[in-house]
């Protein structure tokens, strides 16, 4: 009877034997086999050689092979060789297997038979324990089989198992042996074969034993090598596994918060979260990056900034719609005040105020739910105050820190340099997110060498299960729209496989930054008191005092609905008109009330304002004051954070950045007022001040008027936009007749600012006009303001630099630099992002700090 050796298709599906399972023949048994199919083999290294095949004495000897097995009470039972399938894969699964892994054999020769006995290091219950194999008379040629019933009897004692005469075992030392079997051999050999041939391959006609023993051993050979070579391929499938994992984490590290949390690395596992049950509002992803240089080939140095506004590309652009700062009245009469009060407060204090509030509320962004653009509404969060002063050890300097050595090398290789073409690449916009990203979790990989993610990779979570052609193919795709839009928030590009970067954007923006109120949460019960009581904060700086007030307004004055409380925003250039402002509107303002003061002034003016307006003075530092405001802002005023870009045009110019409440630190901010203070920000109780500068607003309004005729801030800004930098500063042109292309230096780069009003150049020519020297002024601090928050950023490493102060304005001169400075020389890594009430940060702290006065 015949029965395949080879695994039946069952046994592969399940699947390949652990190495230790393997059943290997014994090392002291060689095999070879000769042309003609004879198979000769050796028990002992300098032993006798056998031939087996098709030997008809070694088939009388198998024939005359009797097993006997004991059961557990000792009693022998019989049978004939041919023994059943249930035996032999005992002996393949109790016996030999566990031999040859942790026991040897022993062949004894006792009483004229041989004895072969299992010593095993650590008893094992063993169906050999309980069979014998006897000689067999020739007569005995019954091959019919005969089943047994082996289970009730594998739980004998140790035992043996017999085989024939010793002199029927002739060996011939180096020689071809004697037509003739030995017991031992041949129990070797059916051993072999119970072994190899397991549970499914049990009986085989006697004169094929040997050839399939051969077959067997060579099957055995190459599986161990199988064995061996998957256990490599295992070896070299972690070795890549962890290579790519650290791929991805290190792309993971440099993406934007939102999205760190959106892609969850475990283990080797890289998950990218269902973007819809994200808890928080995505930032719009088609909004592009800022746009980058063409040129991202790293500096040799850095001594230059370039000048960003190149004459050329300079549109005429809308001046900026300043707040106009009005005369500080001479008396309380309400007929004065309605010149401070803020559109809102006009609004309210009309007959119709109540419609023009609804309506005003209706635009503001903070408000909008509904709006057209992927992001959803910002909830209001619960956000405990912190409580306040914050730890003043945080003001300390902290200790130097090693710069990064390599400015984020695995973003380099993404940049996509496009020489040729002059302009500027965007990625495709990708959809919405609700409709198009709403995908079931699902596991990715990062390919190193097509630099792309890639669907469940081969090492990494495979399905077996065989998903149709389109299948594959949608979810590729599905992956490739993710991928995207993490490398375009991440500042990533990607080339696709015909080296092309696909264009297209579709910018969401709302409307160009105002200053608008904030909508204070309504249901956090620190802010319970305002609507029964206003507050006032004022933050008093070196140039500006600035004023956050609460309001209480209707969306409509007859609804049940509860009412909101705004935070109004004033600012003044003298302390006199801050303090008559304060006089004026806060009416109802008691001796037991608080005013809420940060800045310098809150010092300097403490005992003043006490005594004009009869309330006390409640200080708060200014650097908390800060970041307790910016804090605020970002995590309740939605569109609060905007990116600034500068060739697009309109309102497209603004993109903004609302931030998950809970990933908003750390950021690096800088606070441009009179002078500049950089702040590493942690947590809203938790930073370092770690630099400053006193080439900030003071230096620009000081110089400004030392240089022109600008009456006042405004005007000088008003000069700027009209100017020429190039009549004033030297250029690199000036200096190499075209670029300095070693150092990939741009022709229109600015070499030196106010390079050309030396004395000696001047002279004998008509004075440069002042809104040349204006604009050149306007770029050389906001370059190296610019140049500095990137440095410090880069130092900190951090991804998202906030400017404050009411240096910026939202002027699109200042703008752009800071942000072609940041975007520039941080190479894409780093956001420069502006907020609407920028110079309000500190005076919105003052007011949030409801620590003891
Ligand atoms: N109307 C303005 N008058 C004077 N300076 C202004 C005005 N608007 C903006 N600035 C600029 O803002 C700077 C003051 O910013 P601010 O944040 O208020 O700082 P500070 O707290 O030091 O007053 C000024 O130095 C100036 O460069
Ligand atoms: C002293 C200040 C904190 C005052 O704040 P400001 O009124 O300028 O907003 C600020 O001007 C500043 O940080 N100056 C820079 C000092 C320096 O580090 O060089």
């Amino acid at each position: 009877m015949r029965v395949p050796l080879l695994p039946t298709p069952k046994s592969r599906r399940e699947g390949v034997k652990k190495k230790d399972e393997w059943v290997r023949p014994p090392s002291n048994v060689e095999f070879s086999r000769s042309d003609e199919g004879r198979v000769t083999y050796q028990v002992e290294p300098n032993g006798p050689v056998f031939e087996t095949w098709r030997n008809p004495t070694k088939l009388d000897r198998l024939k005359s092979l009797k097993f006997v097995s004991k059961n557990s009470k000792g009693i022998s039972k019989e049978n004939d060789h041919s023994v059943s399938t249930r035996k032999w894969s005992f002996l393949s699964n109790y016996g030999y297997s566990e031999d040859t892994q942790k026991g040897r054999l022993d062949h004894l020769v006792e009483g004229g038979k041989v004895k072969v006995e299992t010593v095993h290091e650590k008893k094992i219950p063993s169906l050999l324990d309980n069979i014998s194999l006897e000689s067999m008379s020739p007569e005995h040629e019954d091959f019919n089989e005969k089943e047994e019933n082996e289970d009730s009897e594998r739980s004998g004692s140790s035992g043996s198992y017999e085989v024939g005469s010793e002199e029927s075992c002739r060996k011939s030392p180096g020689k071809i042996s004697e037509p003739e079997l030995s017991p031992e051999d041949t129990i070797q050999l059916c051993k072999y074969m119970v072994a190899k041939g397991q549970q499914h391959a049990s009986l085989v006609a006697d004169d094929e034993l040997p050839f399939y023993i051969t077959q067997l051993i060579d099957l055995n050979d190459q599986l161990g090598n199988l064995i061996e070579k998957n256990e490599r391929k295992k070896d070299d499938l972690k070795s890549v596994l962890k290579e790519e994992v650290d791929q991805i984490k290190k792309v993971h590290a440099n993406l934007p918060p939102f999205l760190e949390q959106a892609i969850q690395i475990k283990d080797d596992y890289v998950t990218v979260q269902n973007y819809s049950t994200l808890p928080f509002p995505l930032p719009d992803m088609s909004v592009p990056p800022p746009p980058l240089p063409l040129q991202f080939v790293p500096q040799v140095s850095a001594p230059h900034i370039s000048s960003p506004i190149s004459p050329m590309l300079i549109q005429p652009s809308p001046s900026p719609s300043p707040i106009t700062l009005q005369p500080s009245p001479s008396s309380g009469s309400s007929a004065n005040l309605s010149a401070f009060l803020t559109p809102v407060e006009e609004m309210m204090s009309a007959p119709q105020a109540s419609l023009n509030v609804a309506q005003s509320v209706q635009r503001a962004p903070i408000l909008s739910t509904s709006n057209n653009n992927s992001v959803q509404p910002l909830a209001y969060n619960s956000v405990p105050a912190p409580s306040l002063p914050i730890s003043t050890s945080s003001l300390q300097t902290p200790p130097i820190q090693t710069p990064p050595t390599s400015e984020i090398p695995t973003l380099q290789k993404f940049f996509y340099r496009n020489e040729n073409e002059k302009s500027h690449h965007y990625f495709q916009a990708p959809p919405p997110f609700e409709t198009e990203c709403n995908l079931p979790d699902f596991q990715m990989g990062y390919n190193t060498k097509t630099r792309r993610i890639a669907y469940s990779p081969p090492h990494i979570n495979r399905s077996r299960k065989r998903s149709s052609a389109t299948e594959k193919l949608k979810k590729v795709e599905q992956v490739r729209r993710i991928m995207d839009e993490l490398l375009l928030a991440s500042h990533l590009k990607r080339i696709d496989s015909s080296g092309r970067v696909r264009i297209a954007t579709s910018p969401v923006v709302r409307e160009k930054p105002a200053c608008p109120f904030v909508v204070v949460p309504p249901d956090e019960p620190r802010f319970e008191a305002l609507f029964t009581k206003q507050r006032y904060s004022v933050d008093i700086g070196g140039t500006l005092c600035k004023v956050v007030y609460s309001t209480i307004s209707r969306i409509n004055e007859n609804s049940d609905e509860k009412p909101m409380v705004l935070l109004n925003f004033r600012k003044f250039t003298s302390i006199d008109a801050c303090i008559q402002f304060l006089k004026e509107t806060w009416i109802h303002r008691e001796s037991t009330d608080v005013l809420h003061c940060t800045g310098g002034g809150s010092f300097k003016y403490s005992d003043r304002l006490e005594l004009e307006l009869g309330v006390k003075v409640k200080k708060t530092d200014e650097m908390n004051s800060l970041i307790y405001g910016c804090d605020f802002l970002l995590r309740h005023n939605e569109d609060e954070s905007f990116t600034y870009h500068h060739e697009a045009t309109g309102i497209d110019k603004f993109q903004y950045r609302p931030i998950n409440p809970d990933t908003i630190f750390p950021f690096l901010l800088v606070n441009i007022g009179t002078g500049i203070s950089v702040l590493k920000v942690d947590s809203p109780t938790t930073f370092q001040r770690v630099g400053g500068s006193s080439m900030g607003g003071g230096a620009f309004i000081g110089l400004g008027s030392l240089l022109t005729s600008a009456k006042d801030f405004d005007g000088l800004l008003q000069l700027a936009e009209r100017g020429d930098h190039r009549q004033i500063d030297t250029l690199v042109s000036d200096i190499y007749g075209g670029s300095y292309s070693n150092l990939n230096l741009a022709a229109d780069l600015i070499a030196g600012s106010f390079g050309k009003c030396s004395r000696q150049q001047l002279d004998g020519k008509t004075g440069p006009k002042e809104e040349d020297i204006a604009k050149s002024l306007l770029l050389m601090i906001s370059n190296s303001i610019g140049q500095m928050a990137m440095l410090y950023g880069n130092r900190y490493q951090m991804k998202r630099i906030y400017f404050g102060g009411f240096f910026i304005r939202r002027n699109p001169i200042t703008m752009r630099t800071l942000t072609y400075a940041i975007n520039f020389w941080s190479q894409g890594a780093m956001d420069a992002l502006f907020m609407k009430h920028e110079g309000y940060l500190g005076a919105v702290g003052a007011f949030m700090d409801e620590s003891e006065a």
